[in-house]
């Protein structure tokens, strides 16, 4: 076979074929199918054709070798027939003639007659030897019969053949036969291949095109044939399952496009088909979301990455599902809360894939947030409300506990904003509010808590202020400071300007020893505290203060029990003018405490204050003071005497106040004349209108204004010109210093000069010293008080103070 395969023409044909199924091999597979079932013709074909070839060849050459000893042994019969008479006669030409003729055969190459002691009598050779094989046939020459009795050998004749002219018609046959070979074996391969391709490759070409189309997404067009052989078959099947897939896919392209959830399948990291509602959300048009990375779907910052490397490595080493809330990224660069669940398509094979179904929760979330926002934030400021600050307090605590550093907790509550409230209106007071929350949270950072407690108390968590506390309470003193001078800049309310100021109490925490409960308790005494040192200022809790809260609480209860019980008393202290002259008193209120003794007003008039105890207070002195006075107008040598009574401004704010005092008035007989309110400078810092409309009511009655600690508030000249006051009065703290201290004095000259030029007398409180009194004269004081003269004095010893002093003048 190898020996035939080595043949030329083969050769040829093998490689022919052989280009022929590199060619196909490098075609699509369809062609690899037809140049494998050529191959395999072409070899089927070829095989037995050589093998039959060979063994025909094979027989054509014995026959050859045959035909040329038969033809040898029969030459050389009829030669040595023909020679045997002349060979016995010996007779050379003769015997030349007859080999010379028998030479004429172009296969005899020698022929050699011998007599019968073998020696050579004619030899005759060809003159150009052949190149065949040579085949040599002894022949001995017989003479019987006619010539003699016996039979008598005359000698032998040698003939000598070359098979080079049959060799030649063998290679000739075989050569024929190899035509013949190759003639049918390319018609053969010709008809199969016109066959195969007619009834095979053509309709696989087809029917590949079809599936290709199918694949390609192209359901619409059915494969029209109606063909009877298992091709048919397999076109129409391939057709139904073309109208199957069209059904199906139309079935989930129905439920891709309908379904509220965003459905999404990934391979290898790339999103392979989006549901509308999913290009929806993430707000892509239709088909853009094909092709993308997945990560696209998660926002562009750090917590990206941790987000999405979680739900890969959720997938990748669970059950091959995972699932989570968080903000995923739209298109247009905005984000939205998702519920995300993801699902690998078969957990045994990662690489087919997962479905990521992917819910819009962001109405959800708002409703969440809104709850939340309700249940811990304060609906006016934003603020975080109590709720939301205990928490953050508990977190706070913790968190100092771990790293070691100090936080502090700082109480805010506004002074005097209740009476701004009722005085301003609500909207106005909510206003405020605000602000103050705004100006709050731009005091500190943003990882600090800035919480409403309600009505005027603000909260502030400030953390990481240290690891010393030194350090901290340093660090948390500028913080209050910065929110005390944050809360008392101006406050513009509908135009118009107000001003408020704060008590603020800090207490310092370093670890969580304290519990929220104790904190808050502590940073509202330590506000308590500031409250009591005169307000708008800071203090720092302190253990002592616990005690004092206590006491506080004790006092509130005591106060409401004695108000009850009417246990409280009014003392008088004389106002006197020139020597000693009495024209007046003040009326201070007493208090004497059943354990305590007489508590002095500074430390309950605030307590009263903040309890609102002060309005029924307030009244029960207006009235007794006006009974006093109608008491005295009964009595010739009292009757000329004034009375001044403190009015608070929480009493003075409210509405009802002008009628009050013409009420208390009218009842008691007093004369409006001889009645004298003082007023407080910071009562001036609000609604000023509303105050000077209430002291003109009053004063168009007879009742006369001072005006009380004048000197160290806020009032300006503008609301004092417009203040129907008669007189001015210098504080007892110019007045205790006025001899040593420059500035007092500049401060006495300057009070009096203003009441020069508003037409208002002058009186000055705390005048201990006959010097002090001397020098107030001379700059121009009207009138006096303070212990030179007396201290306060219940109603009795007062009015005999008056007469002896009237004597005294006498
Ligand atoms: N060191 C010193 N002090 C002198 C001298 N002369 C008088 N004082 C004190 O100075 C205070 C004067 O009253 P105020 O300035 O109206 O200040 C009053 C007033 O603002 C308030 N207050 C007293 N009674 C009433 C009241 O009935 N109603 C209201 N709203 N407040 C009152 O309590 C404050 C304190 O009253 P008090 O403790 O009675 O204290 C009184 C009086 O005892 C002196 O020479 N030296």
């Amino acid at each position: 076979m190898r020996s035939l395969l080595k043949s030329k023409p083969l050769r040829h044909i093998a490689s022919a074929l052989r280009r022929a199924a590199g060619r196909l091999h490098e075609r699509s597979s369809l062609r690899r199918l037809s140049s494998g079932l050529l191959l395999t013709m072409a070899a089927g074909l070829l095989v037995p054709a050589l093998v039959g070839v060979t063994a025909l060849t094979e027989l054509r050459q014995k026959q050859i070798d045959q035909e040329l000893v038969d033809k040898l042994e029969n030459t050389a019969v009829l030669l040595g027939s023909s020679l045997v008479v002349p060979a016995w006669n010996y007779d050379i030409q003769g015997m030349t003639r007859i080999t010379e003729a028998a030479m004429l055969d172009p296969q005899v190459v020698r022929i050699t007659v011998r007599d019968p002691a073998s020696a050579p009598l004619v030899s005759v050779e060809q003159p150009e030897r052949r190149r065949g094989r040579s085949v040599v046939q002894r022949q001995d020459m017989r003479l019987s019969g006619q010539v003699i009795d016996k039979t008598e050998v005359a000698g032998s004749v040698e003939i000598e053949f070359d098979d080079s002219l049959a060799q030649q018609q063998f290679k000739n046959d075989r050569q024929v036969y190899a035509f013949i070979l190759l003639g049918q074996l390319l018609l053969s391969l010709g008809l199969m291949l016109a066959a195969l391709h007619l009834w095979v490759l053509k309709p696989l070409t087809s029917l590949s095109a079809f599936s290709s189309r199918v694949a390609g997404g192209d359901f619409e067009h059915p494969l029209d044939w109606s063909r009877p052989d298992e091709i048919g078959r397999l076109a129409l099947q391939m057709d139904k399952m073309r109208a199957d897939l069209k059904t199906s896919f139309a079935e989930q392209r129905a439920i891709l496009t309908n379904i509220e959830l965003g459905v999404i399948f990934e391979r290898g990291g790339l999103i392979q088909l989006a549901s509308r509602q999913a290009e929806r959300s993430f707000g892509h048009p239709p088909g853009f979301m094909s092709g993308l990375p997945i990560l696209a779907i998660y926002p562009e910052d750090a917590r990206a990455g941790i987000a999405s490397a979680r739900a890969m490595a959720a997938i990748a080493t669970g059950d091959g599902r995972h699932e989570e809330e968080l903000m995923l990224h739209r298109r247009d660069g905005s984000q939205f809360w998702a519920h995300l669940r993801v699902r690998q398509l078969d957990p045994a094979q990662p690489q087919a894939g997962c479905i990521w179904v992917i819910e819009d929760i962001s109405a959800r979330k708002a409703v969440e947030d809104e709850v939340n926002r309700l249940a811990f934030y304060d609906p006016l400021t934003q603020l975080p409300n109590r709720r939301l600050l205990r928490d953050r307090l508990a977190q706070a605590l913790a968190a100092s506990a771990r790293s070691g550093m100090h936080g502090a907790l700082i109480f805010i509550d506004l002074d005097n904003f209740k009476s701004l409230n009722d005085t301003l209106g609500h909207a106005r007071g909510d206003q405020l509010l605000k602000l103050v929350g705004q100006r709050l949270t731009h005091c500190v950072r943003e990882s600090d808590t800035v919480a409403r407690l309600g009505g005027d108390e603000f909260v502030v968590i400030v953390q990481d202020l240290g690891a010393r506390l030194d350090e901290c309470a340093t660090q948390a003193e500028g913080v209050g400071e910065k929110i005390l001078d944050a809360l008392n800049q101006p406050y513009p309310l509908d135009g118009h300007v107000r001003h408020s100021t704060p008590s603020i109490g800090i207490t310092l925490f370093a670890d969580d020893r304290d519990s929220v409960d104790d904190l808050l308790k502590e940073a509202d005494m330590a506000m308590y505290q500031a409250k009591t040192a005169g307000r708008n200022t800071l203090r720092f809790f302190d253990a002592d203060m616990q005690a004092m809260l206590v006491q506080r609480a004790a006092l509130e209860e005591d106060m409401r029990e004695s108000m009850r019980l009417s246990h409280f008393l009014l003392h008088y202290q004389p106002q006197v003018v020139g020597s000693g002259r009495i024209t007046g008193a003040e009326v201070l209120l007493r208090w004497p405490h059943p354990l305590r003794g007489l508590v002095p007003p500074a430390e309950f008039i605030p307590l009263a204050e903040d309890t609102n105890l002060i309005t029924a207070l307030g009244h029960w002195v207006l009235e007794t003071a006006c009974k006093t006075l109608a008491d005295w107008s009964a009595q010739d040598d009292m009757k000329h005497l004034s009375v001044s009574v403190n009015v608070s401004a929480r009493q003075f704010r409210q509405p009802h106040f002008v009628a009050e005092v013409m009420s208390i008035l009218e009842r008691t007989g007093a004369d409006p004349h001889l009645l004298k309110l003082e007023l407080t400078e910071s009562l001036l810092v609000e609604d000023v209108e509303d105050i000077v409309a209430k002291m003109s009511a009053l004063k168009s009655r007879g009742v006369g204004f001072s005006l009380d600690d004048f000197g160290t508030g806020y009032s300006s000249l503008a609301h004092l010109k417009r203040l129907p006051l008669d007189q001015l009065k210098i504080d007892q703290s110019f007045v205790r210093d006025i001899l040593t201290d420059p500035n007092d004095l500049a401060i006495g000259r300057m009070v009096v000069a203003l009441a020069d030029s508003l037409g208002l007398t002058v009186i000055a409180e705390g005048v201990e010293l006959a010097a002090q009194r001397e020098l107030l004269a001379q700059i121009g004081c009207d009138a006096y008080q303070g212990y030179l003269f007396s201290r306060p004095l219940p109603r009795e010893p007062f009015e005999a103070c008056c007469r002896a002093a009237r004597q005294a003048v006498a």
